[in-house]
């Protein structure tokens, strides 16, 4: 654990894995406005000062980009292929520290942060693979003299711009496909967590990825950064994960040189409990789905849907579950539940339950602050809760688990899709004919039928409505960083 003697360096196997400085153009260069704060959110003390770059700093980075591209193209996919699977390979061998640092800058527990090490490298290992597939194709010419050729071609230097939640997959779900098509791409990550992507860097030099293809630039100004990327004509492409709010902010500015843009935006996730569901396994993919991250995920359930015949069997159940949640430091052993990221996350989560208590529901357990302090906050169940409450529009990213209870297929059908968000949605039933007709039913990007996990790096991630444009993982996940050229020879 950290404290007020034990600092991070001397908890990491390799020390040198903690890097501050950005990484651009295969050099690791300090931030003309200084350095900004990094905190731990489980203590609030400072973990590390950070280069903190300026808008300058980060058109000259895109510059860099640039050049590197062009010879990163030139090298066939499988020679990518090679490079990428050996980036894999040390995020594999360090997974350890890794997951420590993600910790001590996010919250989360270590067993979930080292499991977010490994979820985010497996898209690193996917793309490399996909590096070698990226095919075109021949058409039967429209004249005897003519033949029509498809090629796929790299968009050329693609930003990102991720959020603190995970701080480390976020952005290799991104870079991954980036890299494998032959783009270049820099990385502006979340101020509050900004060490796991910088780590990357350190990584992907020891891999070998060539200087100026893989950058990483840290900066407190958020919203200069994000002008940078989206007015310099050197990038082509855009790629966000955060809230909506932010998402709509990219899009309008990214409109004026008609970016190609990938948005993957906030969620508001039902989570349908049918009474012909096994209830044990419903309990299980609830906690799975709701806690995971402290409710800090966009693909949590933001509502629990609960049909009357099992709702008394399925409030209990998960009450017991939740009051065996061990809140705590994520670097502490047999910790399930870390802080929240700060203290306006904690007010969110307040706000919601006192709309619900005001507007007739219950507090079935937890309810309040926890007794550690700072932004660690009890894991809740509320009861009685109605469609006309915020927290069936609004999304909580937090321990709250909302249960509403319903009668009718079709009714919870309706109360699902009642939302601007499409992102993913979850149900637990055996009848094959309701497994079905309300998987076509959901309008969202993602059903997660008797399951509450559905990350992968094989599956197309991804919202429909305001959750986000594009698809994120498996094959799918190429295209956004190709462009297609219709070729049309005469012969
Ligand atoms: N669909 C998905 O896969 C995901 C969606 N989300 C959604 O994001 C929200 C929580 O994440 P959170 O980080 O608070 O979301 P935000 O949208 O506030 O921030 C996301 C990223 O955008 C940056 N940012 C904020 N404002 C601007 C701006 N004007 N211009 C450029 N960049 C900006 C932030 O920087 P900084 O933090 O430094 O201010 C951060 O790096 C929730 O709504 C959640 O659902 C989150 C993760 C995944
Ligand atoms: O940031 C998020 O919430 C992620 O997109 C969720 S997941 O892909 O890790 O499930």
């Amino acid at each position: 654990m950290l404290d007020a003697t034990t600092d991070l360096k001397s908890i990491l196997k390799n020390p040198d894995l903690l890097v501050t400085k950005a990484y651009v153009g295969g050099q690791w260069v300090d931030g003309d406005n200084g350095t900004f704060a990094v905190t731990n959110p489980a203590r609030g003390d400072v973990v590390a000062e950070v280069a903190d770059l300026s808008r300058a700093q980060v058109a000259g980075a895109i510059a860099q980009a640039e050049a590197a591209q062009k010879e990163w193209a030139k090298l066939t996919g499988k020679e990518r292929a090679v490079i990428l699977r050996r980036w894999f390979d040390l995020m594999m061998e360090n997974a350890a520290d890794l997951g420590k640092i993600l910790t001590a800058e996010q919250g989360k527990p270590l067993a979930e942060a080292v499991g977010e090490i490994g979820y985010g490298a497996s898209f690193i290992e996917f793309f490399g693979e996909e590096a070698k597939r990226v095919y075109g194709e021949t058409i039967p010419g429209h004249q005897r003299d003519k033949r029509i050729m498809v090629l796929k071609q790299p968009i050329g230097v693609a930003a990102s711009i991720t959020p603190w939640n995970f701080p480390n997959a976020m952005i290799t779900r991104k870079a991954g496909p980036a890299l494998a098509a032959g783009c270049a791409f820099v990385a502006r990550p979340a101020a509050e967590t900004p060490l796991s992507a910088l780590v990357l860097g350190a990584l992907a030099e020891q891999a070998g990825i060539p200087a100026g293809v893989f950058n990483v630039v840290p900066s407190s100004r958020s919203s200069e950064i994000g002008k940078e990327f989206c007015e310099n004509p050197g990038v082509r492409k855009l790629t966000f994960t955060g809230s909506t709010e932010v998402g709509r902010i990219l899009l309008r500015q990214a409109s004026e040189q008609v970016m190609k843009c990938s948005m993957e935006l906030g969620g508001n996730a039902p989570f349908i409990v049918f009474d012909d569901a096994d209830l044990d396994a419903a309990v299980e993919g609830a906690m799975l789905c709701k806690f995971r991250n402290n409710g800090q995920t966009c693909v949590c359930a933001n509502r629990i849907y609960v049909q009357a015949g099992v709702y008394d069997a399925f409030a209990a159940k998960l009450k017991a579950a939740v009051e065996a949640l061990q809140v705590g430091d994520g670097l502490a052993d047999g910790t399930t539940t870390g802080p929240l990221i700060n203290s306006d996350a904690v007010a969110k989560v307040e706000e919601h339950i006192k709309d619900v208590t005001d507007k007739g529901g219950a507090v079935l357990t937890g309810g309040l602050p926890h007794d550690l302090g700072g932004t660690f906050f009890q894991p809740t169940i509320v009861t009685g809760v109605t469609q006309d409450m915020l927290v069936a529009q609004d999304e909580t990213f937090g321990p709250l688990a909302p249960l509403f209870k319903f009668d009718d297929e079709d009714d919870v059908i309706a109360m699902a899709n009642d939302t601007i968000f499409g992102l993913a949605s979850y149900f637990y039933a055996k009848d094959l004919s309701r497994v079905y007709k309300v998987a076509e039913a959901l309008e969202y990007g993602i059903v997660g039928v008797n399951t509450g996990i559905i990350s992968t790096e094989l599956g197309p991630f991804g919202g429909v409505k305001q959750s986000g444009l594009g698809r994120e993982g498996s094959h799918h996940g190429m295209e956004d960083y190709l462009e297609m050229k219709y070729v049309c020879l005469s012969v």
